[in-house]
């Protein structure tokens, strides 16, 4: 008896020891080492299951900060198996499956922690996930999303959390080359299209622009984080795998099943197999071949567009993986753009698109002329051979004007608005329809903007010109709106300047508003983001 009570005392003495430790390290955040002493209070608590189960718990909390969410699931569940009440376990396991976009699930555990908690602040908290829960839930069903708060609040705190939503949209064989991004049905301007989260990012603060050290540690951080999710997870890994490495024949690339994007709830029946496989056997990843996928797929964080909304703080340089946007190809006349809202990518139309037209956007800055695209297309590895371009590089009795303009605009220095008159005259005489007018205002758009921008010059060539707002209106038609065509479009407006009566240029400036940025936010909001706008120089800091 006695020397039981004193084996009890010194397992007693012990756990107190291994507990002490534990509360250090979580106390520094090194969630390794906490991770490896609750294992050691699991391997050493078996028979009591109250220790046991807490031990899970908390192990669990600490491998899913570290990312590891099959890993975590498995210990919520085996907690779960000895106590299927544990508050703890289902805390935990409510957490991991909200942050793995499974809503339902994720309440579900909510719910069953509320039980016997009563009232009190503790349960408030859990009241208020639940709540989360039910709101991301119906957002990911209908992709609406409201910035309103956030942008009023002038960008203040966390930015709002997002659920992943799949819209009207299906991967499908494209003319382009590979697989493109389809719309099932036809869509407004503004209208989302995908919410994506990333797999990984990698941020950083580049006060040089020219400084290639500093952006190779934020490429090499994303590249870590890119790894270590695959490795952790064989879903993410899979979905990595589909994308495209660039080597590969454009006919070879296989179209992926809409369901690897869609995370069925509640009866997803993956979700059990494919996570809790991945705690038990990490991923042997194909590293060669990750790494040429994030060469082709990456995406910046600034994207034309997304200037205002994605200017995440005073982060200045990001770049990540997002996969279903991933299968986007590019346009110089695109009909959708990204903005990008913390660690989520929202896909919107920029313009109106039809049922089964495909989706593009800008993977670079079209407003240039066709000479400077096709060069940013080639370091992107194709040919760009949009309408745009092709109507650009082979129109025979536009060519010469449009060799001649281009090399006025590289040199710079001259009066922009003889260049504007001249090309605006050449298009009259040789009667170019008015998509063909807006492709060509949209390659000569710093010319037009110079003009703008010089009042001395708008007075100079009067008539001759045609005024900011009819410019940006008809390149936002047919090229898609962006932030330097709406700035365009306000500056018009404001002055009095714009095409129409005053309620209808303020319909044309909400619709390209809403163009721009997506339909995220109210009225109210979408004037703060105007005047954000106007005063942007796409440098700002929110
Ligand atoms: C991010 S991926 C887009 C999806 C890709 N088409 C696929 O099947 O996986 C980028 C690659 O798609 C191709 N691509 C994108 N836009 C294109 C375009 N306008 N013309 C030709 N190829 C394009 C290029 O090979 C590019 O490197």
């Amino acid at each position: 008896m006695a020397a039981g009570g004193a084996r009890d005392n010194n397992a007693d003495e012990w756990l107190q020891e291994l507990r002490s430790r534990a509360t250090r390290l979580l106390l520094k955040e090194d969630w390794e080492g906490y991770i490896g002493v609750c294992s050691r209070i699991v391997d050493d608590a078996k028979a009591d299951r109250r220790v046991l189960c807490s031990a899970l718990a908390h192990r669990a909390d600490a491998r899913a900060r570290l990312g590891d969410a099959p890993g975590a699931l498995a210990d919520c569940d085996a907690a779960l198996a000895a106590d299927p009440a544990h508050p703890a376990a289902l805390l935990a396991k409510g957490a991991v499956l909200r942050g793995l976009g499974r809503y339902v699930l994720a309440a579900d555990c909510f719910r069953a922690a509320l039980l016997p908690m009563g009232s009190g602040a503790a349960a408030d908290e859990v009241r208020e996930l639940l709540g989360q829960c039910r709101r991301l839930e119906a957002q990911a069903r209908s992709g609406a999303v409201d910035l309103s708060e956030w942008v009023l609040a002038g960008f203040a705190g966390k930015c709002p959390d997002l659920a992943e939503h799949v819209g009207p949209v299906e991967v499908r064989r494209s003319a382009h080359g590979g697989r493109g991004v389809f719309a099932l049905k036809s869509v407004e301007a503004g209208a989302t299209l995908i919410i994506a989260k990333a797999v990984a990012t990698g941020r950083g603060v580049i006060p040089d622009a020219d400084n290639s050290g500093e952006k190779m540690v934020v490429w090499k951080d994303l590249v870590d984080k890119v790894l270590d999710a695959a490795e952790k997870c064989p879903r993410t890994a899979s979905l990595i795998y589909a994308l495209s490495t660039g080597e590969e024949q454009q006919d070879e690339l296989a179209v992926p099943d809409m369901a690897l994007f869609n995370q069925q709830e509640p009866e997803d029946l993956t979700l059990g197999a494919s996570l809790v496989s991945g705690a038990r056997r990490r991923e042997v990843l194909d590293v060669d071949r990750i790494l040429k996928v994030l060469d082709v797929n990456c995406l910046t964080e600034d994207a034309p567009s997304a200037n205002l909304l994605g200017n995440n703080g005073v982060v200045n340089c990001g770049v990540g993986l997002w996969v279903l946007p991933s299968f986007i190809n590019h346009s110089c006349h695109p009909n959708a753009c990204r903005t990008h809202v913390g660690d989520h990518a929202i896909v919107h139309a920029s313009r109106e698109i039809k049922a089964g037209e495909e989706i593009t956007f800008p993977y670079f800055d079209v407003l240039v002329p066709v000479g400077k695209r096709q060069e940013a297309a080639r370091a992107w590895g194709f040919e760009c051979r949009c309408d745009r371009c092709r109507f650009e590089a082979e129109d025979a009795i536009l060519r010469q004007e449009l060799v001649r303009s281009e090399n006025e605009l590289v040199n710079g220095g001259g009066d922009m608005g003889a260049l504007v008159v001249r090309l605006e005259d050449k298009m009259r005489k040789s009667m170019v329809k008015e998509r063909r007018k807006a492709f060509l205002r949209a390659s000569f758009w710093s010319a037009y903007s110079a003009l703008f921008d010089n009042g001395r010059l708008v007075r100079k060539w009067g008539r001759r010109v045609p005024s900011e707002s009819v410019v940006a209106a008809s390149i936002a038609d047919a090229v898609g709106a962006n932030e330097s065509v709406l700035r365009a479009m306000l500056r018009g407006a404001n002055d009095g300047n714009g095409c129409g009566n005053r309620l209808e240029v303020e319909d044309k400036v909400v619709r390209i508003g809403r163009a721009t940025y997506g339909k995220v936010v109210k009225r109210q909001a979408m004037r703060a983001l105007f005047r954000l706008t106007l005063d942007g120089d796409n440098s700002k800091c929110l």
